[in-house]
């Protein structure tokens, strides 16, 4: 049994990974540690908990850290990562961080979209992209995971199937996506409260938003020379989920049938993906770690358009996190995950 320990148990991410490990069959002890409410019961911020969970919050001390855990995980700001990972470098201590702090390669991309100090260069050598259907080899082998962000999720799991073919033609692609307000974490803020999001739909950080450059690079990796995205991210009055709809040019030669196929071929030992008869929407997949995805052709434009649905929490955070887990200590990429969706 592995112990593993959170910090930022507090927020939405961090309490979702509780809930995941909490009942995860290889995982015995989870320590969860706080920066601000260390020596209170967890029971007190989260009532969830009450009567089965009696642990107090820990404060966040790197060498009895490394004694005690086999996994740490920050589910913590951006900002915060960047100085906690490195004195876990070289400890034993797997990192696996939900934040945006290692996911960026050049260290002026973060400085420029996140507008703070980056990570190292060494840091972020280090960190392997935790986006699992496509990088598990390099997750398995890693010490420090950079978990992707919710909406990267969506979209680079949407798009992978053709950004992985030969002569894919990126130039297009046109993102419109929509986040559930747990998104935006458990602080309250104008923009996230009640009066302001109920009966309201808002787009927000236009050609500004962190995961343009996080989408960007992937497709890169993937497939050479990528333009530039279009990404609109919008806000909807729902607690969770994310929808991501994607518009690009097609392949003339290809029906949406075929297009069906390529998907189905490309998911085909990706337990958690699941492409779709029709188009999902974000109930479909609700407190739970699958990614549902349909597309179709336009054959008036010669357009796809592309829907994929997760739950912004679960496989845009908590649950990729654990996948990521399973995967660096060699156990099945489904446990403590094999979650249906709840309905209704
Ligand atoms: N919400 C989502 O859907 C997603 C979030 N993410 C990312 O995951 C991370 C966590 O997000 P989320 O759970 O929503 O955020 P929340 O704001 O809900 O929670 C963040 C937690 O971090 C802790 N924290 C704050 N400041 C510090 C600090 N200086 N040092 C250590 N811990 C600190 C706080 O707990 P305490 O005061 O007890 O220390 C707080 O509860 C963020 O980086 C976010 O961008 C990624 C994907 C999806
Ligand atoms: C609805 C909402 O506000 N969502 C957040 C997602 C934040 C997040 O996940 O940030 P990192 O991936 O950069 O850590 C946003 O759009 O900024």
């Amino acid at each position: 049994m592995v112990h593993v320990g959170i910090v930022g148990a507090t927020g939405y991410g961090g309490s979702e990974l509780f809930r995941l490990l909490h009942n995860h069959p290889h995982v015995g002890d989870v320590s969860l540690y706080s920066s601000s409410q260390a020596g209170e019961p967890y029971s007190s911020f989260m009532p969830q908990v009450s009567g089965w969970f009696q642990e107090e919050l820990r404060p966040i001390e790197e060498a009895q850290m490394k004694k005690d855990l086999d996994v740490l995980f920050l589910a913590t700001p951006a900002g915060v990562s960047k100085d906690l990972t490195p004195s876990f470098l070289n400890s034993g201590v797997k990192v696996i961080d939900l934040s945006g702090d290692l996911r960026l390669k050049k260290t002026e991309d973060y400085e420029k979209w996140y507008k703070k100090e980056s990570a190292s260069e060494e840091l972020l050598t280090e960190a392997v992209y935790g986006l699992v259907e496509t990088n598990r080899k390099n997750i398995e082998a890693s010490e420090i995971v950079a978990n992707p962000g919710c909406y990267p999720t969506a979209v680079l799991l949407g798009t992978a199937p053709l950004a992985h073919r030969e002569g894919w033609n990126g130039d297009s692609l046109i993102i419109d996506a929509k986040s559930g307000i747990s998104g935006a974490g458990k602080t309250p803020s104008d923009k996230t409260i009640y009066a302001n999001t109920e009966e309201n739909f808002r787009i927000y950080k236009v050609n500004e938003h962190q995961h343009i450059p996080e989408i960007e690079q992937q497709l890169e990796w993937w497939g050479g020379e990528t333009s530039p995205i279009t990404f609109s991210p919008h806000l909807v009055p729902m607690t969770r989920g994310i929808m991501a709809t994607m518009y690009v040019q097609g392949d003339e030669n290809v029906s949406a049938q075929e297009w069906l196929k390529i998907y189905r071929d490309f998911y085909e030992n990706s337990p958690f993906v699941r492409i779709r008869e029709e188009f999902p929407s974000t109930k479909d997949v609700y407190a739970s770690n699958f990614c549902d995805i349909h597309l179709t052709v336009d054959e008036r434009t010669g357009r796809l358009t592309i829907v994929s649905v997760i739950d912004n929490l679960l496989k845009g955070a908590s649950g990729q996190a654990v996948q990521n887990m399973n995967l660096m200590l060699g156990f099945e990429e489904t446990e403590g995950l094999k979650l249906l969706p709840l309905y209704p």
